[in-house]
């Protein structure tokens, strides 16, 4: 579930009066997504979501955040904007914390994305590359190479162990990755987590990319190999799909072709990609009790790739 506070009926009433939205009719609690409290707002002029900022996110960087919302929505990515209060101001504070009121937009993500989702997909984020590219703010990646080497080492291979013997491994690869890294690919402003739960789609089309709470400055061929990462296996990590994941690429090639420099970096980058998602899912698993109501990601899904990327190399991508 994922509405961690109450918001009494007073408080939404007099939270929704602050913006140019007509009169509340209703409000739900939405049960997706573990970071945020979400709720579904009714108002006599449509449908908005309502965000209340819970944890990970510094209420420093939200500028950031809502900025890029509307910069890319102006630019016609399908990206919600961000509703401003009556005074301008993108996000508000209900007792204590910020909430941000956002465009409702439809559709609903897919679990087994066909090769025509996937091509919609690619072309997506190539336009939301291309239209950051005037996007003056700069924010750095916390979750980078380094950051996963080290997230993992500070674990400890016993605690690594316990969860699955190959983990301290993949811990080995993270140390070895940080020092190969390439950085003068070309970069933009990237989302960095566009898994299918983050897009949201009618038939072929894309009609909703969300959860920009990762967006920052990276190499923009990182950004793809993430989503290829993302969308390209079963839930389990266990098969390929090639299909999908070639019809991704195509898909980004027709709005962005890709450099062959950045092409090239594609097998490191994605295992760099898996790493990324193996420490965030590591550390939540050490962090997180076993009978807790949030149900844990398993670190050894994105293990399982990491190894299919180091033995397929360029075959991955073609
Ligand atoms: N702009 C939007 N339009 C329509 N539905 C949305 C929108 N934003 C969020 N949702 C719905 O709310 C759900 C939860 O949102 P989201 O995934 O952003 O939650 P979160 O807790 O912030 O993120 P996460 O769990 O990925 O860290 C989504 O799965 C989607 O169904
Ligand atoms: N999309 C991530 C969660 C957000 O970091 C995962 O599946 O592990």
């Amino acid at each position: 579930m994922a509405v961690y506070t109450h918001l009494a009926a007073e408080d939404l009433a007099a939270l929704i009066a602050a913006y140019d939205v007509g009169e509340l009719v209703s409000a739900k609690g939405i049960a997706e997504g573990v970071s945020n409290s979400n709720w579904l707002v009714e108002t006599t002029a449509g449908r908005f979501i309502l965000t209340m900022y819970e944890r990970r996110i510094e209420t420093s960087d939200l500028p950031f955040f809502l900025g890029l919302l509307d910069h890319l929505s102006e630019r016609g990515c399908p990206v919600p904007r961000t509703i401003h209060d009556r005074g301008g101001a993108a996000f508000r504070h209900v007792n204590g914390k910020a909430v941000a009121l956002i465009e409702f937009l439809p559709g609903v993500s897919v679990d087994h994305p066909t090769p025509e989702q996937a091509r919609a997909v690619g072309a997506a984020l190539a336009k939301t590359h291309l239209a950051a590219a005037d996007f003056i703010p700069a924010r750095a990646n916390a979750l980078d190479i380094s950051h996963s080497a080290r997230a993992l080492a500070g674990c400890g291979d016993d605690a690594l162990a316990a969860i699955d013997p190959a983990l301290p491994e993949a811990a080995r690869i993270a140390g070895q990755l940080a020092n190969d890294w390439p950085r003068d690919l070309p970069e933009a402003i990237c989302h960095t987590d566009l898994f299918p739960d983050n897009v949201l789609m009618l038939g072929d089309r894309v009609t909703g990319m969300i959860d920009f709470y990762f967006a920052c400055t990276e190499a923009m061929a990182y950004d793809l190999a993430v989503t290829h990462a993302a969308w390209a296996f079963d839930l389990a990590g266990e098969r390929h799909a090639p299909e999908i994941g070639t019809a991704l690429v195509e898909g980004y090639q027709s709005v962005r072709p890709l450099a062959a420099e950045e092409r090239a970096a594609l097998p490191l980058l994605a295992q760099g990609a898996c790493l990324r998602f193996v420490a965030s899912r590591t550390e939540d698993w050490i962090a997180t009790p076993a009978d807790a109501l949030v149900t844990r990601k398993d670190p050894m899904a994105f293990v399982r790739r990491l190894h299919f990327y180091e033995s397929a190399g360029q075959t991955a991508f073609e």
